[in-house]
């Protein structure tokens, strides 16, 4: 029983151009984990690396129950159970939302199968996540009717429609004003935790961080600048994490070892 997802020596090269450089990092069932830094930090490359949408350069993963990442098979394995909350959520706007928290199923089925509606256990599956997000009386409507906090519950349900071990949320509250952002991550880290889902969330946000972060990995230049609890995150880190210093090669971090900086 493996209750962890581990990212080990990681790096992520775009051409020439080192993005991610020797990423160590441990993330455990259930923990709710922001990830901070500025723009161009390597936020995004992160999160889209651990589902392989961005391939890794070098470096391991192993993920829960599933193990090291060797192959396309474990590879198939690993994005069923990882579910992604886009900043712009990525639904398609024309269909209901009961259409696009089916999508969350679509993984499950032959490519033959999902042409053809899908059987009852996954329409019944995402009904019950539409209701999760209080969105049962929009169930057949149009996502582009509904408001931004509104499609950004829809991302949420898609998401949690895989039975997810993980999610990974790129920036989803970005677009959204305050009030709306605290209902959305509240209800993303309520049913996190009721359902022992890991989640890895990048903010733009400090004080979201603070409020919602179980744990908060600081991003510099692609490397780990800081890993520890909200209460541990300084003025002097935040500086450092948010600097456009260059970060030199003997900053490099153990798993989860608690970075003061
Ligand atoms: N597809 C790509 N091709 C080449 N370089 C890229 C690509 N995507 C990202 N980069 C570069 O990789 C680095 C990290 O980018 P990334 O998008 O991961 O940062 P980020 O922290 O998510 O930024 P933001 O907060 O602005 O979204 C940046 O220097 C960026 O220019």
């Amino acid at each position: 029983m493996n209750n962890k997802l581990s990212l080990k020596n990681i790096n992520v090269k775009y051409g020439e151009s080192l993005a991610l450089k020797s990423i160590n990092l441990d993330i455990y069932k259930g923990e709710f984990v922001v990830l901070l830094g500025s723009s161009g930090a390597g936020k995004s490359t992160l999160l889209r690396t651990i589902n392989q949408l961005n391939p890794l350069t070098s470096g391991e993963l192993d993920f829960f129950d599933l193990g090291k990442i060797r192959n396309k098979k474990d590879l198939q394995n690993l994005r069923k159970k990882t579910g992604m909350i886009f900043q712009q959520h990525q639904l398609i706007e024309r269909n209901t939302v009961f259409q696009n928290v089916l999508t969350g199923r679509l993984g499950f089925h032959s490519l033959l199968r999902s042409i053809l509606p899908l059987p009852k256990f996954d329409q019944e599956l995402a009904l019950d996540c539409i209701d999760r997000v209080n969105l049962l009386d929009k169930a057949l409507v149009k996502v582009k009717e509904l408001s931004g906090g509104q499609q950004q519950r829809v991302g949420i349900a898609r998401a949690l429609a895989q039975n997810p071990s993980l999610i990974l949320a790129d920036e989803p509250i970005a677009s959204l004003d305050p009030k709306t952002s605290h209902q959305v991550l509240s209800m993303l880290k309520d049913i996190c935790k009721k359902d022992n889902i890991s989640a890895l969330t990048s903010l733009h946000q400090v004080d979201f961080a603070k409020e919602y972060g179980d744990r908060i990995i600081g991003l510099s230049h692609g490397k780990i600048v800081f890993n520890g609890k909200s209460d541990q995150l300084s003025d002097e880190i935040l500086k450092n994490i948010y600097s456009s210093s260059t970060i030199t090669e003997e900053t490099n971090f153990t798993s989860n070892e608690v970075v003061m900086v």
